[in-house]
C-alpha cells in the first residue's frame, strides 16, 4: 500500500484553481489513489454562463475522470464546490463556507493564478500576490491544517541563469506593491510597470516571484512548501498519455504549426525545452504535501519540477518530432502544410514573418473577399505573431535549475510510492511523449475524430499541389517580368533555351546512332 495514498485517506483537502489544467489532474489523481479521502473543497467562480455545479459536473463527466468513476463511484459526494472569487475581499465567500473551510481543512493546494503574460500588473498582483496573502491568512486560522503547498513557477526567477531551490528576494517588498495597487490609477500603473518588473519578461513571472516572497514572509508557524514546475505539458502516463485541455505553453503553438499557420519561429534550436508533464508535477505536489505534513521541515522548502538537468530535450528535437507526428497524424483542415523554420537571426525572423506568415494571410483574405466572405486570416496571424513574441524570451534561453530537494524527496519515498507517485523524469522518452502530446492535442483539445486522418492526408496532398502550382506560376510571372525589362535576363533566357535545345538534339542523335 502506498504511504502517500494512505496519508490522504480521510483528509479534507482544499484546492484553489481546481478548474484549471493542473488542478483537474491533481483532483483526478487524489480521487483515484485515495478514494477514501473525506472531501475535496474547491474554490470556484461561475464562468462563461455556467454555474458552479455545471462546471463541476462537466469536469467529473469528462474523459479525464473516467477511471475515477470506477474506483470512487461516489466522487460527486466527495467534491464540494464553494463559490469564491479570488479577486475579491475574503474571496467573496459566504460566512458559513468560510467557517467550514477554516474548521475542517487538513491540506491546502494553492494552484489558482493568472498565467497570462500580458495581464495588467494590477490584476496579476491581485491574483498571484494578494490572493496568496489572503489564503495564507485563512490557513493560519485553520486548526487542523497539516500542510500548505503553494504552486509557483520555475520561471519566477528567470532573470537568473542558475536558479537554486531558495526564495529570492524581490527588489520591492510585496506589501509595498500591494499597497500601491490600491491607490495608484491604471494609467500610472501601466507607466511604471516596465520599471517595476525590471529584468523580468512579464507581469506573470514578476508577480509569481512576489507571491513566493509573500509565502516566505507570511508563513508564520505553518508547514509550507513551494513547488516550481517549468513548462507544464500534457500527461505522460496518467490517467492516460497525452491529455491536455488548454492552449497554454507549447500547446497553442503546436496547433498553429499543425494547422500550417506557424511555419517559422525565432528560437534557439539547441536551447533546452524544459517541458514537464502535468502528471509528473501532480505526483511531486502530492508527495510534497505528504512530506511537509509528516516531516514538518523547519523552513519552507522549494521543489523544482523541471526536466532540463536530468533529461534534457531541446526545441529543435521537439519541433522535429512535432512535425514528424503531423506527417503520420495530420490535423484536419490545415491552412498550409506543416513546416518548421528555426532562426535566431532578427532579419530572418522579419523575413519569414513577412513571407511565411503575413503574405499567405493577406492572399487568403483577398481570396475570402473575392468569394464574398469575411476576411479573418490577417487578424488571426497578428494574434499568432503576438503570442510568438511573448514566448520568444523562453525559447531563446536555457536555465539551470538545481533539484536537491526534489531528489531528496524521491529518495525518501518507498519503492511503492516511487511507482505510484512517479516524478522521475529520467524515465521519460521524449520522442514518445511528444508524439502522444500531439495526438492528445488532436483528440482531447481539438476533439478531432481519428477516422478523419485519411481525409486530412488527402487535404495535405491537395495543399502540396496548390503550393507547387502557386510557386511555378509565381516563378513564371517573375521571370516574364524580368525578361520584359532586362536585356541580360533575356540573354540568359536565350542561352538556357538554346542550350536545352542543343542538348536534346545531341541526345536524340546519339540514341539514333546506338540503334
Ligand atoms: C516553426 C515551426 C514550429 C514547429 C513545431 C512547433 C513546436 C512548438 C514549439 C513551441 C514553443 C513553445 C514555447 C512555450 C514557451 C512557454 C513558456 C512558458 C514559461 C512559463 C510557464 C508558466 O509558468 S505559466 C504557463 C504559461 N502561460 C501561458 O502559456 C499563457 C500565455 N498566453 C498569454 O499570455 C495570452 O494568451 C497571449 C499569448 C498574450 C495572447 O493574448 P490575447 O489577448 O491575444 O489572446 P487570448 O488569450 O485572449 O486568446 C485569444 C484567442 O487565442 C487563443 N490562444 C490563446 N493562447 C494561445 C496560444 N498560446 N496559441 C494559440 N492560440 C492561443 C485563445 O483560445 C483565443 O481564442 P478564441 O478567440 O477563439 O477564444
Ligand atoms: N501551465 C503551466 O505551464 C505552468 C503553470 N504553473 C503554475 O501552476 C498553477 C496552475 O496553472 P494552470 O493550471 O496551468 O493554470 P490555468 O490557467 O489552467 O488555471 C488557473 C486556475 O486559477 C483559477 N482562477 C483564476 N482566477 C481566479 C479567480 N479570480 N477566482 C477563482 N479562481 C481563479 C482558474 O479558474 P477559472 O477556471 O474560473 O478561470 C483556474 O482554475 C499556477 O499557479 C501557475 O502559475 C507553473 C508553471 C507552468
Amino acid at each position: 500500500m502506498s504511504t502517500i495514498a494512505a496519508f490522504y485517506g480521510g483528509k479534507s483537502i482544499l484546492i484553489t484553481g481546481a478548474t484549471g489544467f493542473m488542478g483537474k489532474v491533481l483532483m483526478e489523481k487524489l480521487f483515484r489513489t485515495s478514494p477514501d479521502l473525506k472531501v475535496i473543497y474547491i474554490l470556484v467562480r461561475p464562468k462563461a454562463g455556467q454555474t458552479l455545479q455545471q462546471r463541476v459536473f462537466q469536469i467529473l463527466n469528462s474523459k479525464l475522470f473516467e477511471k475515477v468513476k470506477e474506483v470512487c463511484p461516489n466522487v460527486h459526494e466527495k467534491i464540494r464546490a464553494i463559490y469564491a472569487d479570488l479577486n475579491q475581499n475574503d474571496f467573496a465567500m459566504s460566512e458559513e463556507d468560510m467557517q467550514e473551510l477554516l474548521s475542517c481543512t487538513n491540506i491546502v493546494f494553492h494552484c489558482a493564478a493568472t498565467v497570462r503574460f500580458d495581464d495588467p500588473l494590477r490584476h496579476a498582483v491581485q491574483l498571484n500576490v494578494t490572493a496568496t496573502q489572503q489564503l495564507l491568512l485563512m490557513a493560519s486560522q485553520m486548526p487542523k491544517l497539516e500542510a500548505f503547498v503553494h504552486i509557483s513557477t520555475a520561471f519566477s526567477n528567470c532573470n537568473l541563469k542558475h536558479i537554486d531551490e531558495v526564495i529570492y528576494p524581490c527588489p520591492v517588498e510585496p506589501k509595498k506593491i500591494i499597497d500601491s495597487m490600491e491607490w495608484l490609477d491604471d494609467s500610472i500603473i501601466d507607466e511604471i510597470t516596465p520599471k517595476l518588473i525590471g529584468d523580468q519578461p512579464n507581469t506573470y513571472t514578476y508577480t509569481k516571484a512576489l507571491g513566493e516572497m509573500v509565502v516566505q514572509q507570511e508563513s508564520g508557524n505553518l508547514n509550507i512548501a513551494i513547488v516550481r514546475p517549468s513548462i507544464v505539458g500534457a500527461t505522460w502516463q496518467e490517467p492516460f498519455p497525452g491529455w491536455v485541455d488548454n492552449l497554454n505553453g507549447p500547446s497553442g503553438l503546436i496547433i498553429a504549426a499543425g494547422k500550417g499557420f506557424l511555419r517559422a519561429i525565432r528560437a534557439t534550436p539547441m536551447a533546452v525545452a524544459d517541458l514537464i508533464p502535468v502528471d509528473t508535477v501532480v505526483n511531486l505536489t502530492l508527495a510534497v504535501g505528504w512530506y511537509t505534513a509528516v516531516h514538518r521541515p523547519k523552513s519552507t522548502l522549494v521543489y523544482h519540477c523541471t526536466s532540463g538537468n536530468l533529461n534534457p530535450c531541446n526545441w529543435l528535437k521537439m519541433g522535429l518530432q512535432v512535425l514528424a507526428t503531423f506527417e503520420k497524424i495530420p490535423l484536419e483542415r490545415a491552412f498550409r502544410r506543416p513546416y518548421a523554420n528555426f532562426t535566431t537571426n532578427n532579419f530572418m525572423t522579419q523575413y519569414w514573418n513577412a513571407v511565411s506568415h503575413r503574405a499567405p494571410a493577406i492572399i487568403y483574405d483577398f481570396y475570402l473577399r473575392l468569394t464574398g466572405r469575411k476576411p479573418r486570416m490577417t487578424k488571426l496571424m497578428n494574434r499568432l505573431l503576438k503570442t510568438l513574441s511573448m514566448m520568444e524570451y523562453f525559447i531563446n534561453r536555457s536555465w539551470e535549475w538545481s533539484t536537491y530537494n526534489t531528489e531528496m524527496l524521491m529518495s525518501e519515498l518507498s519503492p511503492e510510492d516511487q511507482r505510484v507517485f512517479n516524478f522521475d523524469v529520467r524515465q521519460l522518452n521524449w520522442l514518445e511523449y511528444i508524439e502522444n502530446y500531439v495526438l492528445g492535442i488532436k483528440k482531447y483539445l481539438l476533439k478531432e475524430d481519428m477516422a478523419g486522418i485519411p481525409e486530412a492526408k488527402q487535404h495535405l496532398k491537395r495543399l502540396r499541389n496548390i503550393h507547387y502550382l502557386f510557386n511555378t506560376a509565381l516563378f513564371l510571372i517573375a521571370w516574364r517580368l524580368l525578361i520584359a525589362r532586362s536585356q541580360m535576363a533575356r540573354n540568359v533566357w536565350f542561352f538556357i533555351v538554346s542550350f536545352c535545345y542543343k542538348f536534346l538534339s545531341y541526345f536524340r542523335a546519339s540514341s539514333t546512332l546506338k540503334v
